[in-house]
């Protein structure tokens, strides 16, 4: 049977880490790599970094659109993350579900928490960790794309982050990134080939009972 006709359960893939750890950069690596994945891109109320493009990164809203969105029930789950507030729209990722896609949400652990509560058995919760503060602290001030005292402010927020970790189905110690990226993938795949995701198996082995040797 070709891979095309195999009526999967899609998968919503969880990736959270302090700011700075490297949660965006794997996540982005992995969409690269597997464009069957979709990507959750997400509303925020914060103002667009340089290089940043509406639609792609993230859907940039003013505060009464997000109210508006909050209050029609439009997103799975919503949170106030570093002074700002960022939410998961809910038709793309219901949508993407039907098909039996995968989906992947670059969420923090409220997010996390909120998604996990209402879909349990469809959820994989990965948490990224950086090798030590200081280098949590020079990645963002090496990344360039945020004000001294917005750093600073993420910085001061990260323990607070970390502390969820045991949330978590897996932590990736961001050490070395193409180390930390294989073991992203063997989650991804090994998450996928789980049996209770595949839905064509059960109607698949009935077929192959009931054929004459
Ligand atoms: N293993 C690594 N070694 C060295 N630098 C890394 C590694 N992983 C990521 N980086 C770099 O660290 C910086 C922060 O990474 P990234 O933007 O992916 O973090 P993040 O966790 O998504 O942060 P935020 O929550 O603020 O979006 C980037 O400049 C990225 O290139
Ligand atoms: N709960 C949610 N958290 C989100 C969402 N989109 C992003 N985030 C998290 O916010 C911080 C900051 O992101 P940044 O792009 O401003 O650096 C980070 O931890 C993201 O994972 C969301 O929809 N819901």
């Amino acid at each position: 049977m070709p891979n095309s006709q195999r009526l999967r359960r899609g998968l919503m893939l969880i990736v959270s880490s302090p700011s700075g750890a490297g949660k965006t950069s794997l996540c982005r690596r992995l969409m690269a790599d597997h464009p069957d994945l979709d990507l959750s891109i997400s509303v925020t109320t914060r103002s667009a970094r340089p290089g940043e493009k509406d639609g792609r990164e993230y859907h940039f809203i003013s505060e009464d659109a997000m109210n508006g969105l909050v209050k029609d029930d439009a997103l799975l789950e919503w949170a106030a993350v570093h002074d700002h507030r960022y939410g998961s729209p809910r038709e793309p990722v219901e949508n993407a579900l039907s098909k039996g896609q995968n989906v992947l949400f670059d969420i923090d652990w409220q997010g996390a928490q909120r998604i996990s509560a209402k879909a349990p058995s469809d959820v994989v919760r990965v948490f990224i960790l950086p090798p030590s503060m200081e280098e949590l602290k020079r990645r963002l001030y090496a990344r360039a794309q945020d004000a001294d005292d917005v750093i600073q402010r993420r910085l001061s927020r990260a323990k607070g982050e970390i502390a969820h970790w045991a949330e978590y189905d897996y932590v990736i110690l961001n050490d070395d990134f193409d180390r930390s990226y294989a073991e992203l993938v063997h989650i991804y795949h090994s998450e996928t080939a789980r049996r209770s995701r595949g839905l064509w198996i059960a109607p698949f082995v009935d077929e192959l009972m009931g054929e004459e040797i």
